[in-house]
């Protein structure tokens, strides 16, 4: 199925292409999909296994436990994929030997036309595969799953969110927390009160200046609270510096 031009295509490399379809069948990744900002394709590699059995692992040289993923399947699948969409594709592994996934890495994810996500099972995959055909190792974490999959679907739904289009006007993604750098600042809704549990009165006010200062000074607020290595590499500017130091006061207080 060859792409519409402009749309992102993403494919998945995977034994359980089932588990990694349901990425594009909830929410903003759904509507994405059903509106062809993005395109969603798997590819498994057991369809391109050499023998009638469709053996994708087999045992490590070296001896241990466990099996390892065998190169020419999962190179089939690839080249597979490659070949469904004239367009260049950086190919990325979900491993824990991989990069950090953060909101930078995952902005650069949105931005590529292609890409082909390679996902782990067993042990691992043979070397030689990642030699020929992996661009760049990422990691969602410091943790092992039993398989990249889960991973794919995180840096697919965490790019899909930054994709022109793919939020409505109601959230949009430059006031994401970490778009900001920042954490996010406490969100309410109706009721106004929930077992004597009220709103801050700001937010109630209409005075969306006043809102708009409240939510900054909590989200500095929080940052220093929760994830001050957030702030430690960051200029705030004079407002940025007198609400934090207003929210600490308080804090203290
Ligand atoms: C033993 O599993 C592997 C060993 C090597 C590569 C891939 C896998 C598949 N598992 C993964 C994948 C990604 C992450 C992560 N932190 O992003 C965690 N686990």
């Amino acid at each position: 199925m060859t792409g519409t031009p402009n749309s992102r295509r993403i494919d998945v490399i995977t034994v359980f292409p089932e588990m990694v379809e349901q990425v594009a069948r909830f929410g903003v990744v759904g509507r994405a999909a059903e509106r062809g900002l993005i395109e969603l394709s798997a590819w498994n590699p057991r369809d391109y296994a050499e023998d009638r059995h469709a053996t994708v692992d087999d045992r490590p040289y070296g001896g241990g436990p466990g099996m390892v993923m065998k190169v020419a399947p999962l190179h089939r699948a690839i080249q597979a994929a490659r070949a469904a969409d004239p367009r260049p594709a950086r190919v990325i592994h979900l491993s824990p030997q991989g990069a950090r996934l953060d909101q930078d890495r995952v902005a650069r994810l949105a931005a590529c036309e292609r890409v082909i996500y390679l996902c782990g099972r067993y042990e691992g995959i043979d070397e030689r595969l990642l030699e020929a055909e992996v661009d760049e190792e990422l990691s969602i974490g410091d943790y092992v799953l039993s398989g990249g999959e889960l991973a794919a679907m995180v840096a697919i739904d965490a790019a899909t969110r930054l994709v022109p289009g793919a939020l409505g006007h109601e959230d949009s993604a430059a006031e994401d927390s970490f778009a900001t750098g920042l954490l996010d600042h406490p969100h309410y809704t109706r009721p106004e009160v929930y077992e004597r549990r009220g709103v801050p009165e700001v937010l109630r006010s209409g005075d969306h200046g006043a809102v708009d200062t409240w939510r900054l000074k909590q989200a500095l607020g929080r940052t220093w609270l929760r994830r001050p290595d957030l702030l430690a590499g960051r200029e705030l500017d004079e407002r940025q510096r007198r609400l934090l130091d207003e929210f600490i006061a308080e804090h203290r207080a």
